[in-house]
């Protein structure tokens, strides 16, 4: 496969699970300082394209480049240290530790056992905690317990954990899920921030806020791409309408 300028190539992709291709000869680029929205129907492999690419699942056949490295046997410790950052759906945060810890924890140099044991707070590692709890809103709650934190702080929280680590290709999946309107609101806001100087895939079905974050959209169906361009683009062609906007 030829080199790329895209911080994201993915071409000829498959998967298969027991014979079952849950993802098929599937391309797809993705800049830098670009937002990406993944939708379509349930079961369409979206999930398990985020999957491959951060190495949760190996792939059957072909590649991923990441900045022009391959990724396909890489493990998905070594992915972390790339640059590849993933969010789940439900957040994994240490809800007895404060806001505070949290981050600190997540600053690179904390990451190995040895890290973690010499671990100092130094002034560059507060200053990051500082910098990134402002980014996602939760610097006025620092020195709070994070299990007393509302359901959407929670959800970018855990942002914040993977924004310490300065990922250079994030992953999230359905940030929005549970969150109130207003929340909605204000992670379309960061998302757009952040998204800055990075690439940023977002899985999601609520397809206001795909319009309100979407540079571009992909269309997943059946393990393939149905269709992919602008939000009005894909949101006016009739195959996208058949299998997933009409339901
Ligand atoms: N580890 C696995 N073993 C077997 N089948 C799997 C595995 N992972 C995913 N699948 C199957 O692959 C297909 C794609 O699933 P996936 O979760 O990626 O879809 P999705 O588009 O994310 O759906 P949703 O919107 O419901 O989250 C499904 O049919 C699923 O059952």
């Amino acid at each position: 496969m030829s080199n790329t300028d895209f911080a994201l190539a993915v071409e000829g992709l498959t998967v298969s699970f027991d014979g079952f291709k849950a993802i098929e000869d599937l391309t797809l680029y993705v800049d830098k300082n670009e937002l990406r929205v993944i939708i379509g129907p349930n079961g369409a492999g979206k999930t398990t394209l985020l999957d491959l690419i951060c190495g949760k699942t190996k792939a059957s056949s072909g590649s991923i480049k990441f900045q022009n490295q391959e990724l396909t046997g890489m493990d998905e410790y070594l992915r972390v240290r790339k640059g590849i950052g993933r969010k789940f759906q439900t957040p994994s945060i240490y809800e007895n530790l404060s806001v505070f810890k949290n981050l600190e924890v997540s600053y690179p140099e904390g990451r190995s056992v040895f890290g973690a044991l010499r671990f100092k707070c130094t002034e560059a590692v507060q200053q990051r905690v500082q910098a990134v709890a402002q980014e996602i809103g939760l610097d006025h709650v620092l020195e709070m317990e994070s299990g007393l934190l509302s359901h959407g702080q929670k959800q970018w929280l855990e942002i914040g954990m993977l924004l310490m680590q300065d990922p250079e290709l994030l992953m999230l999946d359905e940030p929005i899920a549970g969150m109130s309107a207003r929340e909605r609101e204000l992670t379309a806001d960061l998302l757009k921030r952040i998204c800055v100087g990075r690439s940023v895939i977002v899985i999601e079905h609520d397809m206001e806020f795909v319009a309100r974050i979407a540079h571009k959209v992909t269309v997943m169906h059946q393990g393939k791409i149905l269709a992919e361009g602008s939000m009005e683009a894909v949101q006016s062609d009739p195959k996208v309408i058949d299998v997933y906007l009409g339901h």
